[in-house]
């Protein structure tokens, strides 16, 4: 499986510096495991974060499960020792925070130069220049190793001095026009966090709203929210029953040469098809990965 066929469902963060949640992290069913060095991670533990992020994934244990390190901006006093320390690990994918521009991406693929060919380029999305530069930062994708985007709700929130409430109103244009923008240059996206851990009626109805937006996946906090967003990002019953009744309709004789058919009452053309194939294709790969 290409790390652009693996199942990005649920993308589960937790503070390299907690040994605990590292261990948990091997044991629970999430796509991605991203250890985080940045803001969960207080100033004076950063170093002793840093070297246990390197140690877990040279220690591996992590299975099928994607495991990326976050780290901290490259103008940070901390940046250009995380990178050093990532671009000699065993991560998948170093994620890098606050990202603004091209310009910005471009400065971490240098930094990045002595990596293994395979390590993955992923950045957040979650400033307000980087929301007026989607589409320039999208199209880095052809020219570096950027291969994926989160979303960062609660900056933009910060920066925006907007309110994160469960609806997400303030953020509903960045969330599509960002969506929108890695599909035109084939980057994988994830939707933000749900801060609200305890409430899992509250996180599904969000997870939903992402899968809605045509996100890949969804970032998380906490590991009882990873078997519910497993479930929303999953293909469920009716939607492959849907693409299995389409796949056949297009066999079928009496509809060989056409572009537009009748299934189930309702106008289905080829693109339907590509749809449909589609989705049954993720299945077999979250099947194939679990
Ligand atoms: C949010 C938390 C601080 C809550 O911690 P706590 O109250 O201690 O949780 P629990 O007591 O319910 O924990 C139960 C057990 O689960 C383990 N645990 C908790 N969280 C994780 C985790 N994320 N991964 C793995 N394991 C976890 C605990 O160790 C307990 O284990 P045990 O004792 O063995 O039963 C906490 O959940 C937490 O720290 N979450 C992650 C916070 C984080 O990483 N934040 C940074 C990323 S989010 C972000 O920055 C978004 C973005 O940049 C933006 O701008 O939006
Ligand atoms: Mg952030």
């Amino acid at each position: 499986m290409t790390p652009a066929d693996r199942p990005r469902r649920s993308a589960l963060y937790l503070p390299a510096s907690n040994a605990k949640a590292i261990a948990k992290a091997r044991t629970l069913p999430c796509d991605v495991v991203i250890l985080d060095l940045e803001d969960a991670v207080a100033p004076e533990a950063k170093a002793e974060a840093r070297a246990a992020a390197v140690a877990a994934v040279a220690e591996g244990g992590f299975g099928h499960r994607e495991v990326a390190i976050r780290a901290n901006g490259i103008d940070t006093e901390w940046g250009a020792a995380d990178l050093a320390a990532i671009v000699g690990s065993k991560a998948d994918a170093v994620l890098v925070p606050k990202v603004d521009s091209p310009q910005d991406i471009a400065r971490y693929e240098l930094a990045l130069s002595a990596a293994p060919a395979s390590m993955q380029l992923w950045a957040m999305i979650e400033t307000c220049a980087s929301v007026f530069a989607l589409e320039p930062i999208a199209a880095m994708a052809h020219s570096s190793r950027l291969s994926l985007w989160i979303m960062g709700t609660n900056d933009l929130a910060k920066e925006m001095r907007a309110q994160l409430t469960p609806e997400r109103t303030p953020f509903l244009p960045f969330l599509s026009m960002a969506v929108a923008a890695a599909r035109a240059h084939g980057v994988a996206v994830l939707d933000g966090v749900c801060n609200e851990f305890r409430d899992l009626d509250i996180f599904s109805a969000e997870a939903r709203q992402g899968l809605l937006f045509g996100f890949d996946g969804k970032s998380l906090i906490h590991p009882a929210q990873v078997d519910p967003c497993n479930t929303v990002f999953s293909p469920g019953e009716v939607d492959l029953a849907w693409a299995q009744t389409v796949i056949e309709a297009f066999t079928l004789p009496e509809n060989q040469g056409k572009g537009a058919i009748r299934v189930d009452g309702k106008m289905t053309e080829l693109l339907h098809l590509e749809q449909a194939k589609r989705l049954v294709s993720v299945a077999q790969r979250i099947a194939a990965a679990d």
